[in-house]
């Protein structure tokens, strides 16, 4: 669904060029979950923002679904780290936002749009306004607004960074079960290797300056997965062991030869 080819990133900036990313090769197929991981810097913003067309590539190619990405589309939504919800309209306009931007016939997408919230467990919530919803819920609409064209793919930048633990663990649960009503391709970016571990099929590992994939580690739980006590609790720590181990490693020669699938 998403392919990326020897892409590289370089930035002219006020004190000179920074190479952002260099050779990235990435596969990522149709319905899967990718997580982005790496230390801050590495590039993982510049990635997403590269894969959604905001920002053009220094060289290489990205194609999504065949066609190269050369700007913002449709089928390929992007959820950021604040909610940015409309603060006069009610949880269910908020949603069906899009629907007006893209000129889509409203009474097509209301009843998609109280299936998602349901699922993102917000049902009775549809008439309130952002400010009388947490933090975490307002994220949820925030989410659903994000799925309501039924995008392709979904590229989220560290959606859950703002939020307490507790509630980034929740929301965890319920993306995993949204994302498995919706089966979009997702590519999510993140610090946290708990949220790596529990979402993803695959946690692509980055290494700084550039920004290049170090590994790419393949994640085999049955979901849903949680961090509390379970079935699987070895093999989550197992595998959070092995990102942890990756992340701390300093100046390792990079994996060498193509990556992904
Ligand atoms: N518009 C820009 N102009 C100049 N340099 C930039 C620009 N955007 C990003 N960079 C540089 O590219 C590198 C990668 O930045 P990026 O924001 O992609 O990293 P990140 O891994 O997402 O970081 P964080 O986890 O802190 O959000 C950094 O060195 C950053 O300073």
């Amino acid at each position: 669904m998403i392919r990326l080819s020897e892409v590289s990133r370089t930035f002219d900036g006020r004190t000179g060029r920074v190479e952002a990313l260099r050779g990235i090769d990435l596969d990522v197929g149709d319905g899967e979950f990718i997580a982005i991981l790496g230390r801050s810097g590495c590039g993982k913003s510049t990635l997403l923002r590269l894969i959604a067309g905001l920002i053009p590539v220094s060289s290489g190619e990205i194609t999504v679904g065949g066609t190269p990405i050369t700007k913002p589309r449709q089928d390929i939504a992007m959820l950021f780290q604040r909610p940015a919800l409309l603060p006069w309209r009610t949880v269910l306009d908020n949603v069906l936002l899009p629907v007006e931007i893209f000129g889509w016939k409203r009474a097509d997408h209301r009843e998609r749009a109280r299936e998602l919230l349901d699922v993102a467990g917000l049902a009775g919530f549809e008439k309130r306004l952002p400010h009388e919803l947490s933090g975490g819920m307002q994220q949820r609409v925030s989410l659903c607004r994000s799925l309501i064209g039924n995008p392709r793919v979904m590229l989220m930048d560290e959606p859950f960074s703002a939020l307490d633990a507790l509630t980034r663990e929740e929301l965890s649960g319920e993306l995993q079960r949204v994302h498995m009503s919706s089966r979009a391709t997702v590519v999510f970016v993140t610090h946290s290797i708990d949220e790596a571990v529990l979402l993803a099929d695959r946690v692509v590992v980055l290494s700084p300056r550039p920004g290049r994939v170090r590994k790419i580690v393949e994640v085999n739980i049955p979901r849903p997965r949680t961090l509390g006590r379970n079935a699987h609790l070895a093999e989550v720590a197992q595998v959070s062991a092995d990102l942890h181990e990756l992340l701390m490693e300093r100046d390792q020669p990079v994996a060498a030869g193509p990556e992904g699938r």
